[in-house]
């Protein structure tokens, strides 16, 4: 990761708000997951959501893409409140990579995939070889070409990852929405797919769910979510800094630089 690859603040911030959360929060029964959250996703942002287990991470992430609704606030895609907008027409710009996302098990990696382009086909608009390119490019991106005709049910965790992520990409969507999306992965396809996401966010404005710190300094911004709430939202640098990983992740931090590349590295040891 080059630091001219991570876009400068002020340059980001010149950028078009593509999805806004204005005061947003989300309750279940009593409890409330999710407090009074305010945020912008900008244009070509990749923006990492980092918090603690169980901080409302995953449950933002869902009101985002407006698979729940928020018991208070808003949330806008393109400056229009998510909720007048038409579930496929939703599905035509945002697309959300769960986290435990899982589908039915007599489908092939082929099937599971060209599902992403459901959103764009109807009576009128129907299956074309451009869709078939769409959905073969977006198998080659996660490297998962060469198991297009295996079943969904003999896939390893890894794999299903990787297809789930296949799928979002073919349904071509201009805002990426992901769940820890490195979760299953082994340590080459945690790195391919951080590098893939980065390079996608040339063409498209993420939010990732991250735990691995090393892996979200390759964030544009990162929002800190602590008991539901956001705590600090920034450029990684002034994000973590010891007093704050202190205080929400309960370890120590110090960081070194790599003597190959001068990369920043963080390591983390118990308090
Ligand atoms: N439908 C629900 N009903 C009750 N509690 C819920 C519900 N969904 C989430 N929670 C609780 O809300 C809190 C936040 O959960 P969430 O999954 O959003 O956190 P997270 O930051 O994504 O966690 P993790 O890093 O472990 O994935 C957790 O304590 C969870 O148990």
């Amino acid at each position: 990761m080059t630091k001219e690859q991570v876009k400068s603040s002020e340059a980001l911030s010149a950028r078009q708000v593509v999805l806004e959360a204005r005061n947003v929060s989300w309750s279940v029964r009593s409890a409330t997951l999710v407090q009074d959250v305010s945020l912008c996703l900008r244009a070509g942002e990749m923006l990492g959501l980092i918090g603690p287990n169980g901080s409302g991470k995953s449950s933002f992430l869902r009101l985002l893409a407006g698979v729940n609704a928020p018991s208070a606030g808003e949330v806008f895609l393109e400056g229009q409140p998510m909720h007048a907008i038409p579930r496929r027409m939703v599905a035509r710009r945002l697309a959300l990579v769960s986290q435990m996302a899982d589908t039915v098990d007599a489908i092939t990696v082929q099937d599971a995939v060209e599902l992403g382009r459901t959103p764009w086909l109807s009576a009128l608009q129907t299956w074309s070889q451009r869709d078939d390119e769409i959905v073969s490019k977006a198998l080659a991106l996660v490297g998962m070409e060469e198991k297009r005709e295996q079943y969904w049910s003999t896939l390893s965790g890894g794999e299903r990852q990787r297809t789930h992520i296949a799928r979002s990409l073919a349904q071509q969507p201009s805002i990426l929405l992901l769940d820890e999306p490195t979760n299953h992965l082994d340590i080459h396809h945690q790195l391919s797919l951080m590098h893939l996401i980065r390079s996608l966010s040339e063409s498209m404005s993420i939010a990732v769910a991250i735990h691995d710190l090393n892996h979200a300094l390759m964030c544009d911004r990162l929002a800190v979510m602590y008991k539901g709430r956001l705590v600090r939202i920034d450029v990684p640098e002034k994000v973590l800094e010891p007093e704050l990983v202190r205080e929400v992740f309960e370890v120590d931090v110090s960081e070194l630089t790599d003597p190959a590349d001068q990369a920043r590295v963080l390591r983390f040891m118990p308090l």
